[in-house]
Parts: structure tokens; sequence; C-alpha cells
């Protein structure tokens, strides 16, 4: 098949040697930026900590330590001073701050960059990676999960842009074979990903027309801002066909129609390797059974090459299972040895190897563990409280950054391909003008669309992403609450919404379990769960090897009951809203449909609506047996495989008022402690047997007393690889 790959974009790659105006990169000027970390000078994050109150009533952005008292919803928090916190360099483009998102369109080409060539030489030097520092993106949730919470578990965000990845090498040479497979698995060659950057992929509905693309072959080489959107729409439309067209075949694939497994890209070198045998030539492909791979595995696992290619043997069984499978082994066998290979070829544990191999069909499942290899695009979100699209993208365009618009469902995101500045330490970074952002951080913010004046909860929301594209969207009026449990993390949070110029934002630091007691009345909460991360592998290949059993166990337990808490902190009279998006950087059921289910089950008030997203695959209706409401195919799921973004996935709820049925309904159920009563988490005795055990461990713990071991659970080994 080989498309693919297409979807797929290296690092944007530095041009240090090439010319910008006229001027070689080393030529730029030399002014070096004092700032800290968090690329705010003055060490914002030193701020001192106040109350609430005080910060609704001094109406500046303050940090708000836990335990507070009730704070009633007050809108409106004043604006801070012009220049306040955020440094601008004096020669700043002119920003037209009412400038709102949709704006951008209609904008003269204004772009001129005067004034800003002035970057220090070394900053221009800097090593790839360091391209992408001060990076704002959000993460996965990787605290204590034995605390379930926030202690810190700080990787730094900066990851998200981290310097390229290995790369697999799925061809083998005769040397290669003789290696141990941990040594021959993963090879630093140039993969058709970085041959050619690609889009991120919208929607089928964003294919246009062939005109489009003619322009795009016209216009041949450079983005200009004359051409960029029409190249733009080409790329996207031609993204998008390729992406329908994969699909249809990985959707084939599974069906089982033949041939499968030659289309496996990622294996497709292994027939070259093995010289050619098919299932009947010469050394045709016999599974092996549960003593040779005992064996194997005491041998130290098996060659690369061997992987390679029973990965592509099993595939192609799998999807043909009653015409190809061998007689006498079962269907059972076949994914066993498969789900092994894979965790060894690409080094997961066993465990989540299986548990993200049983969201697909076969074939589609290796696109998901080939593209986990690839970092996803570089994507920056355009600030519109400082700056308009059409002039940042000027502006960085004459620093030598080649980039794009995303799509068109976005009119703030932009995609860089390359770059021979550093992106996270631009002027126009430091001033605000944009926050480096996965794509899929926008789509949460898009669903929940936060309007002026309103009041709105982002209750774990660290590092702040998508707290600042909400005062965005609300054009600076109204108030967000920006609340993370970790307060270390509340530091980067303040930093960048002091440096995007956000005067709506409250910080404040509770445990997203005391809402709504600390505060409520919310027009709208965003509730972007602290979670495994399964989506994000290609930026955290920790995720593969250490998650657990348990992990899930805690984490889908700790968003169940987030998420209950989110939905009551929701005001069910907002005239405006009145709503909850759930979303997750994971793939997982038990952290998404899953905790969906329980919410629409625990809260008779609520409902799923329609996401608003052009884009993403519905969520399951039922998964290996589980039956969830059927309104849960309305969220949606986002897959780098398909989509070129992280794996995501997005919920909106609408919150209604309590009916006089349904209090007394949960005023019973609430006697026998089966359901819990309004406000207050409680447990279900059967479904949360786990969760209650856990739960009494820990608060024995606490306590001090001698705690029982668990009940043992699945195993999860550690990939050998
Ligand atoms: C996925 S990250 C949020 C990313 C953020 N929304 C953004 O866009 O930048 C999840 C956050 O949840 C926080 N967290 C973990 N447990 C929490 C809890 N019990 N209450 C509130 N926040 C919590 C973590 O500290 C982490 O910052």
């Amino acid at each position: 098949m080989g498309r693919r790959a297409k979807n797929k974009q290296g690092d944007p790659t530095p041009l240090a040697d090439r010319e910008v105006n006229g001027l070689s990169a080393k030529k730029l000027g030399k002014r070096k930026a004092e700032f800290d970390d968090e690329g705010v000078k003055g060490g914002l994050g030193k701020r001192p900590v106040k109350k609430v109150k005080e910060a609704v009533k001094s109406k500046t952005v303050k940090v708000v330590e836990g335990k507070g008292k009730k704070v009633d919803g007050k809108k409106g928090v004043k604006r801070k001073k012009e220049g306040e916190v955020t440094k601008k360099s004096k020669k700043a483009v002119v920003v037209d701050e009412d400038e709102s998102e949709g704006g951008d369109e209609e904008m003269e080409d204004e772009g001129s960059s005067e004034g800003w060539e002035d970057v220090d030489e070394d900053e221009l030097q800097t090593q790839r990676k360091s391209l992408f520092d001060n990076s704002d993106d959000d993460e996965a949730f990787d605290g204590d999960l034995a605390d379930y919470d926030m202690e810190d578990g700080e990787h730094e965000a900066d990851d998200m842009l981290r310097g390229p990845v290995q790369e697999l090498d799925l061809g083998s040479s005769s040397e290669d074979e003789d290696e141990p497979a941990s040594t021959t698995r993963l090879k630093g060659k140039k993969s058709k990903q970085s041959e050619r950057p690609a889009k991120i992929i919208p929607t089928g509905s964003d294919a246009s027309s062939s005109s489009e693309e003619d322009s795009e072959e016209e216009d041949g080489g450079r983005v200009t801002m004359k051409n960029m959107e029409a190249r733009s729409k080409a790329l996207d439309a031609k993204a998008a066909r390729e992406a329908e067209l994969d699909l249809a075949e990985m959707r084939a694939a599974a069906v089982g129609s033949g041939d499968e497994g030659d289309d496996l890209e990622g294996l497709e070198d292994e027939d070259d390797v093995e010289g050619g045998e098919g299932e009947d030539g010469e050394g045709a492909f016999v599974l092996p059974t549960a003593e040779e791979r005992e064996e194997e595995k005491k041998a130290g696992g098996p060659q690369v090459h061997v992987v390679q290619r029973r990965m592509k043997e099993c595939v192609r069984v799998l999807g043909n299972f009653r015409k190809l499978g061998a007689k006498g082994r079962s269907r059972a066998e076949y994914v066993l040895q498969l789900v092994s290979d894979i965790a060894n070829y690409y080094g997961y544990n066993e465990f989540l190897a299986e548990k993200l191999f049983q969201l697909f069909p076969v074939s589609e499942a290796i696109e998901f563990f080939e593209a986990n290899e690839v970092p996803r695009p570089v994507t920056i979100r355009t600030n519109t409280l400082r700056a308009r699209r059409r002039d940042l993208a000027q502006a960085l365009i004459n620093r030598g950054v080649n980039l794009e618009p995303i799509g068109k469902w976005t009119n703030v995101g932009l995609q860089v391909f390359e770059s021979s500045v550093p992106i996270g330490a631009t002027p126009e970074y430091l001033a605000g003008h944009y926050m480096l952002q996965a794509a899929s951080s926008f789509l949460p913010v898009i669903a929940l669309s936060p309007q002026p004046n309103e009041r709105v909860l982002d209750m774990a929301s660290a590092p702040g992403g998508k707290t600042t594209h909400m005062a965005a969207l609300m054009q600076n009026t109204g108030v967000v609450f920006a609340n993370d449990a970790n307060k270390a993390r509340t530091k980067s949070l303040t930093a960048n919404v002091h440096r995007l110029g956000c005067k709506n934002v409250v910080v404040c630091s509770y445990d997203g379990r005391e809402f709504p007691k600390v505060m409520g009345g919310f027009d709208r909460v965003l509730l972007d769960a602290p979670c495994s991360g399964t989506g994000v592998i290609s930026k955290d290949a920790s995720v593969k090897t250490n998650k657990t059993e348990r992990d899930f166990t805690l984490l889908s337990h700790l968003q169940k009951q987030l998420i209950l808490c989110a939905i009551d902190s929701v005001t069910p009279d907002s005239k405006t809203g009145g709503y909850l998006v759930y979303s997750t950087c994971s793939v997982t059921v038990d952290e998404n449909e899953a905790v969906v289910d329980y919410a629409l089950r625990k809260r008779p008030n609520v409902k799923l609506v329609e996401t608003g997203l052009e884009f993403g695959v519905p969520g399951f209706k039922s998964f290996r047996g589980k039956q969830f409401n059927p309104a849960v195919s309305m969220t949606r799921r986002f897959y780098p495989h398909v989509h070129n973004m992280d794996g995501f996935f997005v919920a909106k709820f609408k919150v209604e008022k309590r009916t006089k049925k349904i209090e007394k309904d949960e005023s019973e159920d609430g006697e026998d402690g089966e359901k819990e009563a309004v406000g207050a988490f409680a447990f279900d005795a059967e479904e949360d047997k786990e969760y209650i055990e856990e739960s009494k461990r820990k608060s024995m713990k606490a306590k001090g007393l001698r705690v029982p071991p668990r009940p043992s659970t699945k195993a999860a080994p550690a990939a050998s690889s």
C-alpha cells in the first residue's frame, strides 16, 4: 500500500544555512532575551499565593491554593494593565487586541516582520530539540497513581516536540540476522515519513476541487502568503482522499479478502528478507507452538526478521482465518503470537500491547502501532488576543519558518514544516503571539465553544494550552477558573496565562474532586482529565512499558470521580451554556467511553450532544461484550494513524435541570448506598468493587494501618526487546 506513511511528518528541519530576507541566519541580530523556564521574564512562578476570593477581588491572575471557601459566581475579572506582565519587544508587530478568531481571513496582508530579526546567534545554532523548548502542550497524567493524583509527574511538555525518534528498519540485512532482536530492531534509517512532511488529516468533507490541486502545482516551491490557503486546501484534499483510501483498505483487510498481509507497509520488506517465501513456498510459515515460544524466549527472544515475518503472516491469516488458518490451530493462538510479537517489536509490555491491539481490526492495529513510532506534526495556535494568524504566519515565514494553516477546521492553527529558528523562543513566541500546541488539543476547546462573558471552569488545566485558547475565544471577557491539583504545574500555567495576555483567568489549585464544593455555577466546564497518555506514545515512549492494569483501574476511577464533580459544577440554569466537555489524550475504552457511560448512568440530568467537530471516529457503543449507552457514538475518537494527530477523545454533555423524579430516585438509591447522592461521590457496590477495595487500602495506609496484600492482578511483563 505505502500510502499510510504519507500522513506523517517528521520534525521540522532546521534551515540553519538558509538565507532569510537576504540575510543568512548567522547575520541575524544579537539580542538575547533573559527569560526564565516558562519563557517569562522575572520568574512569574514565584508570585505569591492568594486565595480565590482575593484573586477575584483583586481581579488579577493569582495562584490559589486548595481547601478554600466557596466562591460565588462573579463574572468579569478585570483586565490587567497593558504590559503589566508580558514583556514585548520594543518593535513588536502591530497587534489588534480585539481581533477575534474568525477575523483573520479578511485581513490585509500587512505582515512585515521588520524589527524582529534580532535573534541571538546562539539561538540559531541551537540543536533541533531546542526548536521546541517551552512547548505549551498538555500531557498525560503521569503522577503517582497509587495516590491518583498530582504528585508532580512533570515530564516537561517539551517532550511533545522532541527530536526524531529512531525509525524502524523494516528490512533486514544478512549481518542483522545474526544479531539479537534487541540490537537490530530499531535502526536510524530515514523513513518515508520524513521524506514528505504530511498534513494533518482533517476530514473527507474538506476535500476540495482539482483546481485547488492545480494551484498547488502552479505555485510549486515555497509557501507564500498568497499561495498558503490554496496549497493548504489542496493538501488537505489529497490527504483526506488518501486517508479514506487507507481506511477502506484497512477495513477490507480486516474483513479478510485474501492477501491483506501484503498491504502492511511496516512489514512489506519482509518477503525480500526471506527471499520471497510465501505460505506455499519452501519454508512456509508455521505458527510456533506454546513450547516453541517458551524455548524461543529462553534463547533470548526471536530475531527481528523472524518477528517481522511472523507478524505479517499472522495478520494475513487473521484477515481470513477460515481459509488461511492452519488445521488444529485456533484464532486465539494467532492473536496471542501476534500480540507478543507486537510487544517485542515495538517495545511495549504485553499487557498494553494487547489492550491497544483490541481497539482495532487486526491490520489497523499495526497501523496504529506504526504511527506511534513517528512524531506528529509540529503545530502552533495563534493567540488571537495578541495576533492575527495571517500576520503571525508572515512574521514567522520571514524568519525562515516553513508553515501552512492546519486545515479548514481551525482558523487559528498553523503547521510548522521546517524552521531555521527555535519555534519555542522566537520573539513572537515570547510576546505571546502563539502557543506551541498539538492540533488535537484544539479539539475539546472547539467542542466546548466558550462564549464571551461566561463563567468557565478548566478543571485540570496545567500547563494551560486549553485555558488560554478558551480565554481567547471569550475575548478576554467573563472568567476562566484554571484549576490544577498539582501546584507545581500551576507555575507554567500562570506563566502561559501571562505570556498570552489572558486577563480573564484565575489560577487555582484544588483537587478537582473538591468541586463544586469550593465553587460551582459554571456556564461551561472543561475536564481534560489526567490520563494514561496512550494517545501520545509518539511523544512519550515510556507509556509503552510503565502502564499496568492497575494504573488503568485507578485512572478510570479517578476520571469517574472527576467527571461527576465536573457535571455538578455546571449550572443547568446557564442562559448561554450548560455544557461539559470531557477529553483525554488516551485511546483506551476504560478512560473514555466507560467513563462517559458511567456519568450518564450516575447523572440522569445529563445527556450527550454532538461535539460539533467535523471529523473523528465515533466512540464505541459496545466493547468486548460491554454495552454502553448508544448515545456514546456521539463522542469522537482521534487516532495518530487516521488523523495524523495525537490519539484523543472528546465527549460533550448538556447538563439539564434535575427533575423532582431524578432527585427522588437518587435519594432512594442513596439510602442503600448503591448510587451516590447529589453532589457527593459514592461507589456502586458491585461495579466499583475494585475501587472500593483500593480506596479502603488507601485510607488504611493513611491511618498507618497494615494494608493487606492486593488480590493478584494480571501480570504486566516488561517487553523483551
Ligand atoms: C492532561 S493534563 C491537562 C492539560 C491541560 N488541560 C492543557 O491543555 O494544558 C491533566 C492535568 O490534570 C492534573 N490533575 C491530576 N489529578 C487531578 C485532580 N484530582 N484534580 C485536578 N487536576 C488533576 C494534572 O496535574 C495535569 O496537569
